[in-house]
């Protein structure tokens, strides 16, 4: 019988700031596909978006906040330790060299991310590193042709794949989302109104204290 390996879940984002919609989603993640460790990975300089206008120490500060009560996600910091653009295939090289290949990693992302993934960089490699989670709305639409298709073709596997396989399957997901957005709270902030009951209490705290998000950032 195969055996069952220990699963590395990893969440990347730009987390401007963390919010409800990261963190359940998260969660939800973590326990309904068992996961052995779930970690939020905040970008230093996101690879395929504007510079944030908030420091990534200001939205590291703001997760550490939000997971500083809870025992099941955990942060990792490596991307920040790292200097120029933040490429995901560099942090799972990273981790391999950490870990080894007895350890199943899954990254975890947005059906939207995976129809972009083909602007990755080094993105053939990415399944050579680690499975992909890819979480859907209910209705979603898989892309029929092209790049993602074909990669779905080849890669999309099921849970029990990702606990006995280190990496290279694709898992679909489907689950709904809040809608809550980084966006939609910087935009709030800046408007005056507030973002209270979207985010946590101690991160809308830290946002007041530091002024943040009342110009463009
Ligand atoms: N409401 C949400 N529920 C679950 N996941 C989300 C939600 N919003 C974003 N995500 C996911 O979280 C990850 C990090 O997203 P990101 O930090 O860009 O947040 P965002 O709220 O989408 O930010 P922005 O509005 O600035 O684009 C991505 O994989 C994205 O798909
Ligand atoms: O490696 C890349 O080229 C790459 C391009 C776009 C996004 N990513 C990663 O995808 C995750 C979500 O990104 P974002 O911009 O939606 O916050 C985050 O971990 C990014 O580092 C990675």
């Amino acid at each position: 019988m195969a055996s069952t390996l220990k699963t590395i879940a990893l969440f990347g984002g730009t987390f401007n700031p963390v919010h409800f919609g990261h963190l359940r989603m998260a969660l939800e993640l973590k326990q309904v596909l068992g996961f052995d460790q779930m970690r939020l990975l905040p970008s230093h300089q996101p690879a395929h978006r504007a510079e944030p206008g908030v420091s990534a120490q200001a939205r590291r500060d703001m997760l550490a906040l939000a997971l500083e009560h809870c025992t099941e996600l955990q942060l990792d910091e490596r991307e920040l330790q790292r200097n120029g653009p933040t490429y995901t295939v560099d942090t799972l090289e990273e981790l391999r060299a950490e870990l080894g290949y007895q350890v199943s990693i899954s990254f975890c992302m947005g059906l939207d991310s995976l129809l972009g993934l083909p602007a990755w960089h080094r993105w053939e490699q990415l399944l050579t590193l680690a499975h992909l989670v890819v979480v859907t709305r209910p209705g979603w639409q898989i892309p029929r042709d092209g790049e993602v298709a074909e990669l779905l073709l080849r890669h999309r596997g099921e849970l029990a794949d990702l606990q006995r396989e280190a990496a290279g399957r694709i898992l679909l997901r489907e689950q709904t989302l809040l809608p809550i957005s980084a966006t939609g709270i910087r935009s709030l902030i800046k408007s005056g109104r507030s973002p209270q009951f979207l985010l946590p209490e101690r991160v809308l705290d830290y946002i007041q204290t530091h002024q943040l998000y009342k110009s463009e950032q």
